[in-house]
């Protein structure tokens, strides 16, 4: 099987505290693939490692057989990345934006004019064309950086957090844009806490855990007969138990 995009061994450590340690995850084209995790799990740092955004302490990681950190411009011209949390450029309108991320590719004008106003129609920003993107609420910046990835076509996508603060309509439009690249041979990497969301929508899954992958694979065989959520809840050991007797000053 070919893989889209190969963790190998992926490391990273902040002031001695590691984050991320030894991820390796087989990633196939044409897949949608989740990677779940708690809070401070190493998700976002995988993500951006990954997307050549923060370099590994150690391991490597391969886009369609290039690899991001040796031979980033071959690799970086292979996939998209609509990154948690950094900034846009937000002192542009979405549209200027787009036209910005497309000159970057070195696209087309009229082939960056005519996407750029596709991808704001489906996403249900045409109206906001003109905005700047400062003043996008969260969910419209989501669906910006959505839209900045997907501009010049990749053949795989890397999104954190794509659906954070995203409405139930939107988020419905996002996953339909998402099947329409799956069905057209792309192949899409993401971070995810909409537990719902990621068993509609991920054919296959990895969960996270102390920056360590805990289970990896299809969907179904990670979730072994149990929802996801369940799944997830015993592989991150989290549950309401730990509250043990405490917050009693609570109680009213
Ligand atoms: N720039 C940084 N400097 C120091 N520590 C960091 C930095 N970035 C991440 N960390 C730490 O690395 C660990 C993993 O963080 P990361 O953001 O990758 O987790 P996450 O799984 O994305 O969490 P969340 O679900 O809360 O977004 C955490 O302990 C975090 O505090």
């Amino acid at each position: 099987m070919q893989h889209a995009v190969v963790f190998d061994g992926l490391s990273k450590a902040f002031g001695g505290r590691v984050a991320v340690d030894r991820l390796s995850l087989q990633i196939p084209v044409g897949s949608v693939y989740g990677v779940l995790g708690p809070n401070g799990a190493g998700k976002t740092t995988s993500m951006l490692m990954a997307s050549g955004l923060l370099r590994p302490d150690a391991g490597r990681v391969q886009v369609l057989g290039h690899d991001v950190w040796a031979d980033p411009v071959a690799a970086k011209a292979l996939f998209g990345v609509a990154p948690d949390g950094l900034r846009l450029f937000d002192s542009l309108s979405a549209q200027e934006l787009l036209r910005f991320v497309g000159e970057l590719r070195s696209m087309p004008g009229p082939v960056i004019a005519e996407r750029a106003a596709e991808l704001l129609h489906v996403l249900g920003l045409a109206d906001a064309a003109n905005v700047v993107v400062a003043d996008f609420s969260a969910g419209m910046t989501k669906k910006i950086g959505l839209a900045c990835a997907m501009l010049h076509a990749p053949r795989v996508l890397i999104l954190d957090e794509p659906f954070e603060s995203v409405d139930p309509v939107s988020a419905q439009t996002m996953r339909a844009v998402i099947a329409r690249y799956v069905a057209g041979g792309g192949t899409v990497v993401m971070s995810s806490h909409v537990m719902e969301l990621v068993e509609a929508v991920c054919d296959h899954v990895a969960v996270i855990v102390g920056g360590r992958a805990l289970a990896a694979g299809r969907t179904s065989d990670v979730q072994g007969g149990m929802s996801l959520h369940e799944r997830f809840l015993q592989l991150a050991g989290v549950g309401v138990d730990e509250l043990g007797s405490g917050l009693q000053w609570l109680q009213s």
